[in-house]
């Protein structure tokens, strides 16, 4: 049994030595008929960060974290991803509905090979997760059911997780409970790749901000270099350099 795809794996190579990106997709395109989803996108994400992937609706966020995933073949480009694969964690729940929370868990471990049964527990416990645990997932609220996708893609401790808006439906003791894990997990040398429209949630942990739009790269920075100039935050940063792209592209002053 595999996790449901509708694409093969791209390939990837596990020689790397520690400064090199652990995830390293090149000039990536892809085209759906008359839709250019992404145009020449490039994302090399190190190990240890978090890296915040933000775009408006439809900039390309989710295709690029398909491909990445190797669910989705790009038109071009290529893609170097840790061959022991990626921790995937998907906007909308990406389980087996038919089975129990803990069967769930009892399956992706066995897929993964997955056997630490402390970060089992660890995870179950921050996402609060033990109170669901013999519910069948298919009647999991929407933030129970993000839980345990989020659980899920943790689960074998994998050197990079990409996680398409992680904060969705979750209430705010679970988001601070979130951000708690995922910065240990960067911590201790795993990379993070979120793609969010609440930047602000990520502002202060974030290491690399990339801003797509329309397909293509608008931002690419490690936070450090960022300079907010007349901007309050990160996120209104965002948003200005969103809305000025947006400005250029449609010829409005
Ligand atoms: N399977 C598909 N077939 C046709 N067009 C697609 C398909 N998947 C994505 N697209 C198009 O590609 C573009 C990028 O979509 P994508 O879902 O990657 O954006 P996004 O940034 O994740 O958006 P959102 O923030 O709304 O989730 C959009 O124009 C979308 O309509």
């Amino acid at each position: 049994m595999t996790r449901p795809t509708d694409d093969d794996r791209t390939g990837g190579d596990d020689h790397r030595n520690d400064h090199d990106p652990i995830l390293a997709l090149r000039e990536i395109s892809k085209a759906y008929g008359d839709v250019t989803a992404l145009s020449g996108v490039d994302l090399s994400v190190e190990p240890g960060t978090i890296h915040a992937l933000v775009g408006p609706n439809g900039s390309g966020k989710t295709t690029l974290f398909r491909i990445a995933l190797g669910l989705t073949r790009p038109s071009s480009g290529s893609v170097d991803a840790p061959a022991d694969g990626i921790g995937p964690g998907f906007q909308r729940a990406n389980f087996y509905r038919d089975l129990t929370v803990a069967e769930n868990l009892d399956v992706f471990a066995a897929l993964t090979g997955a056997d630490d049964e402390a970060w089992r527990e660890e995870l179950c416990s921050t996402l609060r997760l033990d109170r669901v645990r013999d519910r069948r997932a298919g009647d999991l609220s929407g933030g129970f059911g993000k839980k345990l996708d989020l659980a899920l893609a943790l689960l074998n401790r994998p050197a990079v997780v990409c996680l398409d808006e992680p904060m969705g439906d979750l209430d705010d003791v679970s988001k601070t409970n979130l951000l708690d894990l995922l910065t240990d997990y960067r911590d201790e040398g795993h990379a993070v790749v979120v793609s969010t429209h609440q930047l602000g949630a990520f502002a202060d942990v974030i290491d690399h901000l990339t801003v797509l739009h329309d397909g293509a790269v608008l931002v690419d920075e490690p936070r450090a270099a960022i300079d907010l100039g007349e901007h309050d935050s990160l996120h209104d940063l965002y948003v200005a350099r969103s809305l000025a792209a947006e400005r250029d592209a449609t010829g409005d002053i």
